[in-house]
């Protein structure tokens, strides 16, 4: 007998997108030196060029690059020197034929100048005479105005998560504030009577809680923020209060256990008990996180995450995750890599399922070879670099197949 009504992973998603998608995080503006990691909520156009001026990328001579033509270590051109260009200034001088200006790494080009020889491949006669050596080709060793970054150029789209690199981009701009979608607010809420924190050593038959760590930092890592964290016995009414003000101060509420049928399982009595949609998703046909749970109360998300270690993660990933990428429309590619698999492995029929794999190099190449455990084991997935969905109508795997690896 079945207790659950399963839907498929595609099936859930698009029933929890639909459900949700009036779903709006809000935007605020905050400082580039704290944006690192924030999502992009508006593209940004560049209203100047990077860099406003042709500058040198080493410490040489400008010069009109025709006229080092020909040159050779052999037969080397001489060319007037005409002073220099001091760093962090306007060039002043005109570059004609014949001439060459000093100008260090970074300087401004003097206008004439279409090449910067470097200092190694010239030899300075006196004062006033300069050896050329080697030949160079137009805009050697200069970035011209407008290289890096054009004016009116979309330099990063709306909804890209921040890195480093961006936010020198945007430094670059001169960009001091930016606007970002605000974090999503999580409050997450250990389920059993047998869980306590970390900070108390477990009497026999008592666990420490694992979820609201793995799922505090897989929260952290998503952008998002923890607004309150706390273990609740299986009891409806206590359960109950803590869902209640949970979702008053967050977007989303993070059961973890008391999913399943069990006579102490009071998760989706709880969701159905607001006033609301209650609970639409409970059984995902996925493997593992059957149990899954979906719903809605006082026009919020709440997702009742199975209790196994593995299992919320998964979940967390395949559920949580994909409802903030989607509802932010955030434009990030999948972490993911290929392998060669070393193994075969039958699938469960009718199950997505998600096989935990470590990745070896051999001879050059790339294997996957399988983690074993149970979904209650969470060291199976610090052990594990990451997974392969199997799809339910796939058999199973075979071995010398190369398949998309998840890294986790
Ligand atoms: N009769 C059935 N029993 C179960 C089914 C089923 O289909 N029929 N599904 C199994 C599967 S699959 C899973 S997964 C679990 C999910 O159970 P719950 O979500 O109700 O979770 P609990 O029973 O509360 O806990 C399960 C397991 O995980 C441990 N746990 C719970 N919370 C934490 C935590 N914060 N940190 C560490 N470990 C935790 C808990 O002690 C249990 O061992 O149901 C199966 N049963
Ligand atoms: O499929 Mo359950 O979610 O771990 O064992």
């Amino acid at each position: 007998m079945d207790f659950f009504n399963l839907v498929t992973v595609d099936e859930g998603r698009t029933k929890m997108l639909q459900v949700f998608k009036d779903y709006n995080f809000g935007t605020e503006e905050i400082s580039l030196i704290n944006s690192t990691n924030r999502i992009l909520s508006a593209s940004i156009i560049s209203k100047e060029n990077v860099p406003e001026f042709n500058r040198s990328t080493v410490d040489g001579y400008a010069i009109k690059s025709s006229d080092s033509h020909g040159a050779s270590e052999s037969m080397p051109t001489f060319l007037s020197l005409m002073g220099e260009v001091k760093m962090g200034e306007n060039a002043e001088t005109r570059i004609s034929s014949g001439e060459a200006t000093y100008v260090p790494t970074g300087g401004m080009i003097p206008a004439g100048a279409d090449a910067v020889i470097m200092i190694e491949n010239v030899e300075k006669l006196d004062d006033s005479t300069l050896l050329i050596y080697k030949p160079l080709s137009y805009g050697e060793n200069i970035i011209l105005k407008g290289d890096d970054i054009k004016e009116g150029e979309k330099i990063i789209d709306k909804g890209k998560r921040l890195t480093p690199q961006d936010i020198g981009v945007l430094a670059s701009l001169g960009l001091q504030s930016i606007k970002v979608y605000k974090k999503p607010r999580f409050f997450i809420i250990s389920t059993g009577d047998e869980i306590v924190d970390i900070d108390v050593e477990p009497a026999l038959g008592k666990i420490r809680d694992i979820n609201s760590y793995s799922l505090f930092s897989l929260i952290q890592n998503l952008g998002g923020e923890v607004v309150g964290r706390t273990i609740v016995q299986d009891n409806f009414g206590l359960l109950r209060d803590c869902v209640d003000k949970a979702l008053d101060i967050s977007d989303i509420v993070l059961i973890s256990g008391g999913s399943s049928v069990g006579t102490r399982d009071y998760t989706s009595k709880v969701i159905d008990s607001f006033n609301g949609k209650g609970v639409f998703v409970h059984g995902v046909s996925i493997k593992p996180g059957k149990p899954t749970i979906i719903g809605e109360g006082k026009g919020k998300a709440i997702f009742g995450l199975p209790g196994h270690p593995v299992s919320s993660i998964i979940i967390f990933k395949v559920f949580v995750e994909h409802f903030i990428n989607k509802l932010i429309d955030i434009k990030e590619n999948q972490n993911k890599t290929t392998a060669i698999m070393d193994f075969n492995f039958p699938s469960s029929p009718g199950r997505e399922t998600y096989q935990m794999v470590k990745i070896i190099e051999r001879e050059g190449k790339t294997y996957a070879t399988p983690v074993f455990g149970k979904s209650g084991m969470i060291s199976l997935l610090s052990k594990s670099d990451g997974y392969i969905i199997i799809e339910p109508q796939e058999e199973g795997i075979y071995k010398g197949e190369e398949r998309d690896i998840y890294l986790l």
